[in-house]
């Protein structure tokens, strides 16, 4: 029998947890009453625990004590964790939020931010551009008038040839044996046993007999007939079939691959590319990117729109992607490990091979990468993760992400704040201990730069970071105009934060996607010695360092025309 009192939770099964919303007492009996969260399933016979509950994941909207800081440019998240935890506690793992219907209004936004958000997503497969718009209207003025540091990111629709839909919004179960017919007819509403695909060539090369896969794996047919373009199917692995589902078709075990005759961007995604450059968002991410061509033809007309600034993420998610990874990574400014629909192509036993692959790519051609989807699935509709999800996340905080990214959790779950803060628990757990045991994957380092320039840049934040781990300094200050100092120093993960110094916003931006970073924004001039004394009296006065903090000092400025020598610059500071 547990003693009970208003502050305990009552967890259910060890997931779904309640509040006690009344206590009675029958002959000396303590009996409880939880408050259950709406809209979610108890099993019977669950197991009921109760914990008493000291402090609260959330971080408390109303604390005063967090204060815009206008002489720096620090963001108030991350100037309230410095004071809280000091350098070594500041999270190096980014976290991205995907905005939807349950996370849209300001008061949610905040909440979020305040959790920890560095980067929102926008995904233009769901809604109106007057729905994002409104989006981005809210972060901006969040980031305005409140002091945070929120980046934006659009996501493209694509062409995805693999969607059906059934016809009703929520799940209908697909039976052992029932027959069923995928169809390109376009109608209202449901039809027993049909559903609806999406592209009308989705039945081009299959053949009878190929198995039909949904969602990769979540039920399974066999093609027994064709008829025109549709096909009638039976079905062999029972399931669910959620509205928009994603089908692939297999052979002998292989995925069936389609020509594809669709452009990875759509006349769709190139209206909502103008709509986020006129918007003024910071990341476009690329579904269904094929090989690096797909990448280069929006940078290119990113240039003729001098948008240049905002950065192209590929989204890693079909096979043929995988095939043309190292190009496309060369290509690309970031990658995204699309899980979902990477779920769909690949089988998904291979998916968490590939994605530490993809990573360790990633970091040796210094491209920030996103692991994303299904990180938390579990909690769209519970208010705790699985201990498997919580697995999963610190494993891809393990092999050094730059950020993991929140899907359905964020924008239609029901604890989206929830979700977010488990992220940042685990985040700041797995660096602390790969930190504490010393279990840095040190990076077998591959020259990037081509120019000497270029080597001596690199070659100076690979040793910058070896004596800033060496002698524990407390932080690392760069200037950098465009990030790509900053950039070097992150690939090596080192112990400290990185303080990146810029006096472009837009670098500010884009610096929020990778790991270990804190850009801010600070007016800077070709005297070096002068940004060093500025930035030092600022994080002085601003109490964020103290006397006898050692920072290590990485510059970089561009020689002026008179002179042949470089300037990039390592010093050891401490603070008096
Ligand atoms: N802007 C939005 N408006 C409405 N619903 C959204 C929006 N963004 C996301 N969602 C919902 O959240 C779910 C998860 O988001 P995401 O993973 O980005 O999309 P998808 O499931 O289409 O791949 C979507 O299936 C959709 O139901
Ligand atoms: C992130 C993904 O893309 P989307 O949510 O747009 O399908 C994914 O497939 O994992
Ligand atoms: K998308
Ligand atoms: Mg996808």
């Amino acid at each position: 029998m547990a003693i009970v009192s208003d502050t305990s939770k009552v967890f259910i099964n060890n997931k779904i947890s309640c509040s006690v919303l009344s206590k009675k007492q029958f002959f000396g009996v303590s009996v409880c009453v939880p408050k259950i969260v709406p809209d979610v399933r108890i099993r019977s016979r669950a197991k009921a625990r109760f914990v008493e509950v000291k402090s609260t994941l959330q971080i408390n909207l109303d604390e005063k004590n967090v204060s815009v800081n206008g002489n720096l440019g620090f963001d108030v998240v991350t100037e309230k964790e410095l004071k809280e935890k000091g350098f070594l506690g500041l999270r190096k793992t980014k976290l991205i939020c995907t905005i939807g219907p349950a996370c849209s209004s300001l008061e949610d936004l905040e909440r979020l931010a305040l959790g920890g958000m560095n980067v929102a997503r926008l995904n233009m497969c769901h809604n109106t551009r007057e729905w994002h718009s409104d989006v981005i209207r809210n972060i901006k003025k969040l980031n305005e008038e409140k002091g945070f540091c929120i980046s934006l990111m659009i996501d493209t629709e694509g062409s995805q040839m693999y969607m059906v839909d059934h016809g009703v919004g929520s799940s209908v179960k697909a039976e052992d044996g029932s027959i069923w017919l995928f169809t390109i007819e376009r109608f209202e509403g449901s039809r027993p046993f049909t559903v609806q695909a999406y592209y009308e060539g989705f039945s081009e090369g299959i053949k009878v007999g190929d198995e039909l896969v949904i969602d990769g794996g979540m039920a399974t047919f066999e093609v027994i007939e064709k008829v025109g373009n549709d096909l009638r199917c039976k079905c062999t692995d029972p399931g669910l079939l959620l509205p928009r589902a994603k089908i692939s078709f297999w052979r002998n075990g292989k995925l069936v691959e389609k020509i594809f005759e669709l452009p990875t961007l759509s006349t769709k995604d190139w209206t909502d590319i103008d709509f986020g450059i006129s918007e003024g968002v910071d990341f476009i991410a690329v579904s269904f990117v094929n090989e690096a061509s797909d990448i280069k033809l929006l940078k290119n007309y990113l240039s003729t729109k001098s948008s240049e600034f905002i950065k192209v993420l590929a989204k890693v998610e079909s096979l043929e992607s995988l095939k043309n990874l190292e190009d496309i990574v060369e290509a690309s400014d970031g990658i995204m490990v699309a899980r979902g629909d990477l779920g769909v192509q690949i089988p998904l036993e291979q998916i968490p091979t590939v994605q530490e692959e993809i990573i360790h790519i990633c970091r040796q051609l210094n491209k920030p990468v996103i692991v994303a989807s299904q990180l938390l699935e579990s909690m769209v509709e519970y208010p705790t993760p699985t201990r498997a999800e919580v697995a999963d996340v610190s494993e891809a905080v393990r092999q050094y992400a730059d950020a993991l990214m929140l899907s359905g959790e964020s924008a239609i779950g029901l604890f989206g704040d929830k979700a977010l803060s488990v992220l940042r628990m685990v985040s700041n757990r797995l660096e602390l201990w790969s930190r504490e045991e010393n279990k840095q994957i040190l990076l077998s380092q591959r020259q990037l730069g081509v120019s000497l320039p270029e080597r001596i840049a690199e070659q100076i934040c690979n040793c910058a970071v070896e004596m800033a781990n060496n002698l524990g300094v407390d932080a690392i200050f760069v200037y950098t105009r465009h990030g790509n100092m900053a950039s070097l120093l992150s690939r090596n993960r080192p112990n400290p934060p990185i303080f990146a110094f810029t006096d472009r916003s837009c670098t500010v931006k884009t610096l929020n996607l990778q790991w270990g970073i804190v850009p801010l924004l600070v007016e800077l001039s070709e005297d070096m010695e002068h940004n060093i004394r500025k930035t030092f009296e600022l994080v002085k006065t601003s109490g964020m360092v103290k006397n006898g903090d050692v920072v290590l000092v990485v510059s970089d400025v561009i020689p002026s025309s008179s002179t042949h020598s470089y300037f990039q610059s390592i010093k050891v500071k401490t603070i008096a």
